[in-house]
This record gives C-alpha cells, structure tokens and sequence, in this order.
C-alpha cells in the first residue's frame, strides 16, 4: 500500500546546510491546562458500567447541542462552553476549506506550493540537529567535554537519553582522542538511529479474511486523525479496496462534515450520526452496516482527547467494548496520531492509550512542522510499537509509510 515516491525522505529533512534557527511551533499547553474536546456524553463520566446492552442500531438521534441556536451550555467540564466549541468549528472549518482546495482531482500532492512547504519546513528537525553538531565538533578531538556536549545536543533533539548514550559511548569506544568530524558523528547518528527505528517501521497490513478489517483511529485533539483517515481512505481506494468511515467524533457537527468531505473525495461511504449523539451508539452502526456490507475496510474516527481525562478515556474504552460486541477480534488496528510538534508530551500520549485502548500502531504527523521529529527515536526505543506511518503536510499525499533507513540519514543531515 506504499506510493512511495523517491526522494521523499530527502525532501522532508533536506541536505547539510544548516538553517537560520527554527521557529518551533506552540507545543499544546500542559496536560492539565491543555483544552479537551469535550465529547462527554452522561455514559462517559458514568463510573465502569456492567456490560452494558448493545445500543439501538437505528436509535432516534440524540438532542444536538452544537446545533442548537441558542447554544444552550453544554454538560460535560468547564471548558465545554459555546465558545470553546465555536473556536473549535471554526479552527475545523478553516481546515477543511484548506483541505477542500487539495482534493486529488485538482491538486495533487506534488504542487509547487507542496514542494515549497517541504523544503522550508520539513528540514527543521535535521537542520537542527546537524547544526548543533557541526558547532561542537569544528576542528575538536574527542574527550569528554565534547562527548557531554553532543550528548546534550541529541537530548534536545528529542531523541532520548538511550539513544544518545548509545551514540556517545559507541564515538568513545571507536574514537576517542582522535580528530572527529561532523560528518563521523552523523554518520555513527544514522547508524544508530536506524537500529533503533528498524523493528519499528513495519507497514500496516489489512488482513483480507476481516470483512470489514477495522481500524480505530484515537489520540489527542487536533493530532490529525481525521486528516489521516482521509489520507489513508485515499490510499486504500487506490488499492481498489471498499472503504467505509465512520464520524465517531460526534461532539463537533465541523468534524462530522470534515470526515464527510473526505469520504465524497475518496469515494468512501460515511457513517455518521447528528452532533452530540452517543460515539458507541455510532461505532456500533458503523460496524454492523460495514460487516453486512461485506465492506474491506472500516476506519472509525474518535473525539480527540488527552490522555489524562480520564472520563474521556472511559468513554474511549466504551467505544472499544461496542465494536467488540459486533465483532469480538476488533478493532484489528487501533492506530494511535501523535502530533510531533508535542516532543515530550507524545511519550505520555503513547504510555496512556496504549494502556487504555491497546494501541497496535502509531501514525506520526506534522513532521513538516517541527524541529522535533527526534521523538520518534525516543518512542521508538521506550515502546517498541509499529509505526506504519508519518504526515508531513495536509494534503491527501502527503502521507508516507515509515522507513528506518531514509528516516535516518535525513535526521542526521546525510544524503
Ligand atoms: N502540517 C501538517 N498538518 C497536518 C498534518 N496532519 C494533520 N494536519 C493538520 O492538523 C490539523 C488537525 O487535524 P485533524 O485531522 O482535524 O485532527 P484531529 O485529530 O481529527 O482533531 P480533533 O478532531 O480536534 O481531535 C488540521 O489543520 C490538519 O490539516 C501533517 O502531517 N502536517
């Protein structure tokens, strides 16, 4: 399921010239400041409940409180207020339009605007990296100050503390006391970096016999899973396979349109329900409507969330149990988003759904906007789980299956 085209890995990370420093992105706020999608539903905060009964398939739609014209307050925590929700549907709107405009008819992925925004953002995190390294290594002989100061450097790039040690100790083994280049310490960076990311980077593979195979899409608020459920919808329709979405963020009436504008593009069928209808009540129509249909594929789409809400995170959970009502084996894939502008916050995003929703797989996103794509590294090594792929940019293409070795030579700057 790989459209992979060359040079990608070199377009996302660039060649050796270093650049002016980069200008980081906001990281979302803390976790405990950090604005929820508020998709609380009376069952959500509900404490775990008995196995409950399936919902109706064809139950009458709950009251939509997005939709109501005097934006009567909606339950749920503080900061579900109309204005939260209205700053949410018009961050949602602006990106759909964004996206409207890219549809694979008219625009496809490699437009000049396309290649423009790789080569002045996708390099950031190689950039920034390969340039620390350059300053402490010019005309240097390996000691110890200079191994703490690279040891420093690659913490910063987000790599994590096992592969930076890694890296120190294999240049203290193999050259200390002698003239080391830049290029020696990215060179022993790719090699390292790519041990790390091998067992990792595995495709996503739909098993044929799952008639629907379903994928669950979660993470938190605006880490790209519903843009990457269009990606991913495109790329299996080109595999001639029949795709069905399912809106499973039904707090945001933007968001059920959002998924909606991709199925018209890429000819999936969307099941949704109106906004602030129950998510489980959703996923349990979509899979049974997918399985009579005999669908390939069922991609369902989840309220974003941070991980430590913890009502959230049991209403995820209920989702969960529903769709194993239907079908006990799934969801065969429960693909986790990471925003990588997040760094460090993204090791806690792993660690927590992974635990609550048993996370199969990762996709990495907005590598396009970060000086921070070294996180991937730190994950890598700490969770060992797959990552099937990696977002650098908005647009329907711009959505590439994971490879160790071109993820690693174009993070430590090589060609
Ligand atoms: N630059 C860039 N932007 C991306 C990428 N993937 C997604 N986005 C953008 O990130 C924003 C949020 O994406 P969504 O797909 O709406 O995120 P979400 O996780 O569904 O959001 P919630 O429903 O709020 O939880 C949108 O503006 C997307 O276009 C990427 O790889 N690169």
């Amino acid at each position: 399921m790989t459209d992979k085209k060359p040079g990608f890995f070199k377009r996302l990370f660039g060649g050796d010239a270093p650049a002016p420093a980069p200008v980081e992105p906001a990281a979302p706020a803390d976790d405990t400041t950090a604005p929820a999608v508020p998709a609380v539903t009376p069952d959500a905060v509900a404490p775990e409940p008995a196995p409950e009964p399936a919902p109706e398939p064809s139950a009458t739609p709950e009251p939509d409180p997005v939709a109501a014209p005097d934006h009567v307050p909606l339950p749920g925590p503080p900061e579900t207020t109309p204005d939260y929700v209205e700053a949410i549907e018009e961050k949602a709107a602006q990106a759909t339009s964004v996206a409207a405009i890219e549809t694979p008819a008219d625009a496809p992925a490699e437009t000049k605007g396309w290649f423009a925004r790789l080569a002045s953002g996708l390099k950031r995190s190689s950039d920034q990296l390969t340039g620390s390294i350059t300053s402490v290594f010019t005309k240097r002989k390996l000691d110890n100050a200079t191994l703490e100061e690279l040891e420093d450097v690659l913490i910063q790039a987000d790599l994590g503390i096992e592969t930076a040690t890694t890296i120190t100790d294999t240049l203290r083994r193999d050259r200390f006391d002698r003239d080391v280049s830049g290029e020696d310490v990215r060179a022993v960076l790719a090699a390292e970096v790519e041990k790390v990311l091998g067992p990792v980077a595995r495709p996503l593979e739909i098993d044929a016999s799952q008639k629907p195979f379903i994928i669950l899409m979660i993470g938190v608020n605006g880490s790209g899973k519903t843009t990457t459920i269009g990606k991913l919808a495109q790329k299996f329709a080109n595999e001639g396979k029949s795709v069905m979405l399912a809106a499973g963020d039904t707090f945001r009436a933007a968001a059920i349109e959002q998924l909606q504008i991709w199925g018209d593009r890429t000819g999936a069928t969307v099941v949704s329900r109106p906004a602030g209808s129950d998510a489980s009540g959703l996923a349990f129509d979509a899979v049974t409507q997918a399985r009579a249909e005999a669908r390939d594929v069922l991609i369902i789409d989840t309220a974003g969330r941070l991980q430590n809400r913890d009502e959230l995170m049991n209403e995820l959970e209920k989702v969960i149990r529903v769709i194993k009502k239907v079908n006990p084996g799934a969801p065969h894939a429960t693909l986790l988003t990471l925003d990588a502008t997040t760094g460090q916050n993204a090791l806690k995003q792993v660690e927590i759904f992974g635990q609550r929703a048993g996370v199969t797989g990762l996709v990495m996103t907005k590598l396009d906007g970060t000086a921070r794509g070294g996180i991937l590294v730190a994950i890598a090594s700490k969770f060992g789980l797959p990552v099937h792929f990696i977002g650098v940019g908005e647009g329907v293409g711009d959505l590439e299956a994971f490879t160790a070795a071109e993820f690693a030579q174009a993070i430590a700057g090589r060609d």
